[in-house]
């Protein structure tokens, strides 16, 4: 028995619903791209204080303190020789106007331009190191941001994911660089915005406190413009965020189904739909761009305003002699120093980032419903029964709807049982409660005496084999997907398997189970029994099987029947199938009936099939009229004859041990049988005419 691995039934369950066709995902919000609004954005606010993510964004920097802490240091001596530069102007300003100004420490001009070009050398490479440093810090957080989110969201369970899956995809990509940029951007720009304001309003209050005081009046009225402007930008951005969802899904719904599209020749169709929403952006972004060109004009025109302002003042103080011409022009650099600075801050992404950050903390802190390595880890090699006990079952999506209602099932160790019923009855919602995708409303799941919500989900998983209903392949070899969730199986081991769920198509390929799974043009048949394979590697004690025979010819049915059979052969095997097919149905030692979310009947096959008036009768009817024939055409023979029969052609096939030969003239039989009915329908048909 090989140890098992972090499960990968709850992987593929995820990889079957994060297909192009799912839902959109939630774009960015154009909000969230605007600085010191992103914390409006909608869908990004939890009720949280925004400090209590703030804080978790600065916790994130915690494995780059050292990096930081140099770029820091860094950060000062850039910023110390920016703002030496106004200083310095102003006094260069003055050794030319005045007489008896002088260059401090009695250096020549030449000297002092040669000195000046060293620092703002020094503050060059320093500001070099600073952004370097920052970035790179910035990038480390965001990968180790990504992968965190991608094991939160791995080990979520699968109604939360499948629910918001391109909120999660989201998440992974713009939400994390979102952050990660905010991280370093506050970090880099926006730490030096900080200092340079600060120190920008030291000198200028240094120099001239009462042209320091004027522009500080000028600030109040600034910031009410642009809490207007946030408020009118949050009910836009809303729009046109749901606008930008509207397109992606039409695009998404359109590419997913090409081949519709081109089937019927909607391409111009889809072109439309796709330019109304196309333009319905366009629309709200020509009004977001008229309403941020009125923001950006008036506060540029403000900010000259007060250029002017300052510029009328402190000239009257310099004709009166209060302050220099230099002073002045160091007032005027450092009033522009600390506008910019101020602007920086104000597009330092920090609100940003703390909306993204609150979605993806909202992923990290979230603990799952069926948390993974809780409970008690399951013997690999404990074998038992397993019992529904009355359980009551909904889907979260859909309180009150129930599913399930007291279902009761008792299967034994080795004993194989067909699910049938309706479409739509309940019959993948009892695989989804076995394989705990989901926990019972009421009534409980037993294996061998014990809840199964007492083993870690990892290990109960681990002892069931699954064969979904469409079988998901990864990016990979054909080795590499048998042994998904075993990475360390031996070749051997993945061979056996094969051999067993019948895949001898692999030994006839160029490079066997090397070859790339992308390159190949699998059958529904070949999927099938590679998923049969990946199932019968792990060796499980219980197997899952969901309609594996739907979608085949009567051909690859078969084979995939034989591999069912190879694991049916094992005593200790405990099969549960959701079956539609006949040939399927058959194999089961015994047959449930569900509808209405209970059990309507239960028996072996020829007890249920020789009932009269049995529902499953009926089903079976139901599906032979549909699958053999045409949906028109009625059923050839009696039921009861056409089941028994194929039943007994079957059972004596397998203890005759049938050859190759026999099983294609066997094959070829069936498809005469039923071409010769079709006919002969036809011709009543023809006459009926
Ligand atoms: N993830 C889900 N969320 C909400 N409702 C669901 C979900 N999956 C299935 N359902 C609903 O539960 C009911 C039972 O579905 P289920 O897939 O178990 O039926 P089924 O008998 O296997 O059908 P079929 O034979 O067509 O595959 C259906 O009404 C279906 O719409």
């Amino acid at each position: 028995m090989l140890a098992p691995r972090p499960s990968y039934v709850a992987i593929i369950r995820f990889a079957t619903h994060c297909r192009p066709s799912a839902r959109p995902h939630a774009p960015p919000s154009v909000l969230s791209r605007i600085p010191l609004l992103g914390r409006f954005a909608p869908g990004t606010g939890n009720g949280k204080p925004p400090s209590a993510s703030l804080r978790k964004i600065v916790a994130l920097a915690g494995p780059e303190k050292r990096s930081l802490l140099l770029a820091v240091g860094l950060l000062l001596i850039s910023s110390t020789v920016s703002l030496s530069i106004p200083f310095t102007v102003g006094k260069l300003i003055d050794f030319f106007t005045a007489t008896d100004s002088v260059i401090p420490y009695g250096l020549s001009i030449y000297q002092a331009s040669g000195v000046l070009f060293l620092v703002f050398t020094i503050g060059g490479v320093a500001n070099a190191g600073r952004a370097f440093l920052m970035r790179m810090s910035g990038q480390r957080i965001v990968a180790r941001l990504r992968q965190r989110t991608f094991a939160a969201t791995l080990r979520q369970e699968v109604e939360y994911v499948e629910r918001s899956e391109g909120d999660a995809l989201s998440r992974l990509s713009v939400d994390s660089s979102i952050v990660g940029e905010s991280v370093t951007q506050n970090l880099s720009d926006g730490l030096r915005s900080v200092v340079m304001s600060f120190a920008g309003f030291g000198a200028m209050f240094y120099v001239s406190p009462h042209l320091t005081l004027l522009m500080l009046a000028l600030v109040p009225p600034i910031s009410l413009g642009a809490v207007f402007y946030g408020r009118y930008l949050k009910k836009l951005s809303t729009r046109t965020q749901e606008a930008v969802g509207e397109m992606t899904k039409v695009a998404q719904e359109a590419l997913a189904a090409l081949r519709t599209v081109q089937v019927y020749n909607a391409a111009p169709y889809e072109e439309n739909k796709f330019s109304d929403r196309v333009r319905k952006v366009l629309e709200l972004a020509r009004r977001e761009a008229i309403a941020s060109g009125i923001f950006f004009g008036s506060t540029g025109w403000s900010g000259n305003v007060t250029l002017l302002a300052l510029l009328g003042y402190g000239g009257s103080l310099v004709s009166r002699g209060y302050i220099s011409v230099g002073d002045l022009t160091s007032l005027l650099m450092y009033s522009v120093y600390v506008g910019s600075g101020l602007q920086m801050l104000t597009c330092s992404s920090i609100m940003r980032g703390m909306g993204a950050g609150e979605r993806i903390f909202e992923v990290l802190d979230r603990r799952p419903v069926i948390p993974p390595g809780v409970g008690i880890p399951l013997s690999p090699t404990r074998v038992g029964r397993v019992r529904f006990e009355n359980v009551a079952f909904e889907y979260p999506s859909r309180p009150g709807a129930e599913i399930l209602t007291d279902f009761t099932l008792d299967v034994g160790v080795g004993q194989s049982v067909a699910i049938v019923g309706k479409s739509g009855s309940g019959k993948s919602s009892i695989h989804a409660l076995l394989l705990r995708y989901y926990d019972p409303l009421r009534g409980r799941i037993f294996f061998d005496g014990q809840d199964i919500r007492d083993f870690t989900p990892e290990s109960w998983r681990a002892a069931i084999g699954v064969v979904p209903q469409d079988p998901v392949l990864f990016t990979g070899t054909i080795a590499s997907n048998i042994a998904y969730g075993y990475p360390d199986a031996s070749r051997e081991a993945i061979e056996a398997a094969a051999k067993e769920a019948n895949c001898e198509f692999v030994w006839g390929l160029p490079q066997g189970f090397d070859t790339p799974i992308g390159r190949l043009s699998l059958s529904g048949g070949q999927r099938q029994r590679l998923a049969i394979a990946r199932a019968l590697l792990r060796k499980p004690k219980i197997l899952a099987l969901d309609e594996a025979t739907s979608a085949l010819d009567a051909a690859s049915e078969r084979r995939v029947n034989d591999a069912i059979d190879n694991i049916l052969s094992s005593s200790e095997t405990t099969c549960l199938f959701v079956a539609h097919r006949l040939s399927t149905i058959a194999r089961a030692e015994w047959i449930v009936v569900l509808e209405d979310g209970r059990v309507s009947e239960m028996g072996t096959y020829s007890q249920l099939v020789h009932r009269r008036d049995s529902r499953f009768r009926e089903l079976m009817a139901e599906q032979l009229a549909a699958a053999e024939l045409q949906p028109s055409v009625p059923v050839p023979v009696d039921v009861e004859e056409e089941v028994v029969e194929q039943k007994e052609e079957e059972t004596e096939g397998e203890s005759e041990g049938e050859s190759d030969a026999a099983v294609q003239e066997k094959e070829e039989r069936d498809r005469e049988k039923v071409e010769k009915e079709r006919a002969e329908w036809l011709a009543k048909q023809g006459k009926a005419r």
